[in-house]
């Protein structure tokens, strides 16, 4: 470990979190996920920027990226101490903390350990970034949202949240503690995400096609999101990290669509790559079963619009995106 921090600071240490002006030091926390290895293809091609990856085993879970130079940088965030030992090392001078435990499953079954890498752990990455005065950007979601469905043009960021699900809950547990501990921190909401998994399965739409090879799947036409390709996501992110925004960000898709249309449009580009997979079935969330999903927790970003240097993809666009980076060519 102690090479990769010597590394990390090249000619003379950084310092915690301090650095010369132009040399960035840019730790992304959760860099083994659906999100993450956009995230590093993104910061790594920004000029002056040292990337270092943190996940529990990184060498191992992040998947392999062309060109992409990036340290690994092991880090438990179910230990405390870990990650002050590891924040300490690395001395970032910027810290992307994606990390989490993501799968809304998961988090009903196992709350504490939801509660500890998705609220207590941001809340001690804050501080030590807080103490070292370093720039954090950490990652929410839009089912902060949920007991009450959006109101026309989405969620803007002074809408209370209410959540209905232990994922939901903890993340907006994380966004008080990055905040009470952090002030000059950026929490950024993101949608529903889709894009290229790197073969892994993740995200709407390669999740889709794995359920789909599983066997029957239904889809929801009542459940509304503002999705957003991940590419697009990562790119938001890397830009905002960069600048001084500070409080809570919506970064989302223009776009209101229900789970059946964004299924629908990744199958359509799919085309006849989808084989002999079997079409999803369309079906409200209640006739499923799933009366208690959120119906509708879309968000209104023109806020990161405007500060944004790229427009954020809407839905043909951002699938578009996906079928090229997924190698489907159009029927
Ligand atoms: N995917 C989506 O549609 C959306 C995601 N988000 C948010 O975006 C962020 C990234 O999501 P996504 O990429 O999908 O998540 P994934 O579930 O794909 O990845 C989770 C990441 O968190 C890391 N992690 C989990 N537990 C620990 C731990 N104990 N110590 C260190 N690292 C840990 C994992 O690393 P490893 O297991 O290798 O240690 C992995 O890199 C999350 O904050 C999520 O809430 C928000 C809206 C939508
Ligand atoms: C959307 C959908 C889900 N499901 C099932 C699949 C799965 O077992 C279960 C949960 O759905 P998903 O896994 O798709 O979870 P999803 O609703 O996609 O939740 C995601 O939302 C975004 C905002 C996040 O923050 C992510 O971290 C993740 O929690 O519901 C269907 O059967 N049909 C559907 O149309």
């Amino acid at each position: 470990m102690d090479q990769v921090a010597d590394s990390l600071r090249g000619d003379g240490a950084l310092g915690s979190g301090g650095g010369s002006a132009d040399r960035r030091v840019v730790l992304v926390l959760g860099a083994s996920g659906f999100l993450g290895p956009h995230v590093l293809e993104r910061a790594a091609a920004r000029p002056g920027w040292t990337v270092a990856a943190g996940a529990r085993d990184p060498r191992r879970s992040c998947p392999p990226l062309t060109g992409v130079a990036f340290e690994p940088v092991a880090i438990d965030l179910a230990s405390c101490a870990a990650i002050s030992s590891a924040l300490e090392r690395c001395a970032p001078t910027h810290v992307l903390n994606l990390a989490a435990i993501a799968s809304q499953g998961v988090c009903e079954a196992q709350p504490e350990l939801a509660n500890r890498i998705n609220a207590a752990a941001p809340g001690e990455i804050a501080a030590w970034c807080q103490g070292h005065g370093a720039r954090l950007l950490h990652v929410s979601t839009d089912l902060v949202f949920g007991a009450e469905p959006a109101p026309p043009g989405g969620f803007d960021e002074d809408a209370l949240p209410a959540p209905v699900s232990v994922y939901g809950q903890s993340k907006w547990a994380g966004e008080r503690a990055v905040l009470d501990a952090c002030p000059a921190a950026l929490v950024v909401r993101l949608p529903l995400l889709f894009g290229d998994s790197r073969g892994r399965g993740l995200g709407a739409t390669d999740g889709l096609l794995a359920a789909l090879a599983r066997g029957p799947f239904t889809l929801f036409k009542d459940e509304w999101r503002t999705p957003l390709e991940v590419g697009a996501a990562a790119a938001a992110l890397v830009e905002l990290v960069a600048g001084d925004a500070r409080g809570i960000l919506h970064v989302a898709g223009p776009e209101r669509v229900s789970r059946l249309d964004l299924g629908l449009a990744a199958l359509a580009a799919v085309g006849s790559a989808a084989g002999d997979l079997e079409p999803p079935r369309a079906s409200l969330r209640a006739d499923a079963g799933a009366a208690d999903r959120p119906g509708d927790t879309s968000l209104d970003a023109r806020r990161a619009a405007a500060l944004l240097s790229f427009e954020l993809p809407g839905l043909q666009a951002g699938i578009d995106r996906w079928a090229t980076d997924r190698g489907f060519a159009p029927d």
